[in-house]
């Protein structure tokens, strides 16, 4: 890849707020849902933002690279196989939390370049905070539009903090929670979990439940800047991207560091 990933940031994080307007544009009343072949709900929202993203994108960068988003993601694997650099967006991560008027959403894009990501922006719709990272070089924290840059550095603390999923939490989840003992957990919805991790402010995201790439990918960018991890918690290696047919993850962990007691207690 032949490009200064830090020249693509101004515009990204620029496109970022426009489809993040788009979907505070169709607002939270009278939402027409659907539901996707997984289940999950789509609204006129994800779509808006999707548009946003997909139009925007070519003129970021190169205009040969592929999009793949959760609103487009049918691209078989015999086209994708092809793919080395892409970008990988999910426009409205946390819809059901968005439908149910609750401020954790987030608008997700990142960079893939040889099946890891890159540069990864997420953007808060609600309160106009951006999260960039850049494992190379750094993560950074915009409060709103125009505010100054803070950079990201993770933390760990004592007793534990964890961030969980407030509606797809499982029983390996409450099963580590219970190992642990004496943590703190708090609830919140999509890739914020993780931008919570970057900015210092918990150990830990344990996912054991689905997710596809384009949940996880903006989130690895911003927490590898800030010095974290989001790996296979089989493996404890770094997720990886449009490595095979399948889009879904493995169960994974984001977290700050890997060495802890965590991992001595960790579900099968
Ligand atoms: N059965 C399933 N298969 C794939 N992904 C799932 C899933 N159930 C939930 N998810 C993912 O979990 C995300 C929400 O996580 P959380 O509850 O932690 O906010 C969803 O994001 P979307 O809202 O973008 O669809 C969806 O991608
Ligand atoms: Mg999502």
């Amino acid at each position: 890849m032949n490009v200064s990933l830090q020249s693509l940031i101004d515009p990204l994080v620029a496109l970022v707020r426009e489809a993040g307007a788009a979907i505070e544009a169709v607002g939270h009343g009278a939402l027409d849902t659907q539901r996707k072949v997984d289940d999950s709900p789509v609204t006129a929202a994800d779509l808006a933002a999707h548009q946003v993203l997909v139009e925007g994108l070519p003129s970021i960068g190169s205009r040969d690279w592929p999009i793949l988003s959760e609103e487009s993601a049918s691209i078989p694997w015999s086209e994708r196989r092809g793919w080395s650099t892409y970008w990988l967006v999910d426009p409205l991560d946390g819809t059901k939390e968005f439908i149910r008027g609750s401020d954790q959403y987030s608008v997700n894009v990142a960079l893939i370049d040889n099946n890891l990501p890159v540069l990864g922006v997420i953007g808060k719709p609600r309160t106009g905070e951006i999260w960039v990272g850049e494992p190379a070089r750094g993560a950074w924290y915009q409060a709103s539009d125009g505010g100054a840059w803070e950079s990201l550095q993770v933390r760990s603390h004592s007793p534990l903090r964890l961030v969980v999923s407030r509606f797809h939490r499982g029983a390996s989840t409450r099963r580590l929670i219970e190992s642990l003992g004496n943590v703190e957990v708090e609830e919140l919805g999509s890739s914020l979990k993780c931008c919570r991790v970057a900015e210092g402010l918990a150990d830990l995201y344990p996912r054991f439940g689905p997710t596809s790439e384009w949940d996880t990918a903006a989130a690895q960018a911003v927490l590898e800047g800030a010095g974290g991890h989001l790996v296979d918690c089989h493996s404890w290696r770094a997720l990886r991207y449009n490595a095979g047919d399948s889009l879904l993850n493995p169960a994974f962990v984001a977290c700050a560091s890997l060495d802890g007691v965590w991992r001595d207690v960790w579900p099968d």
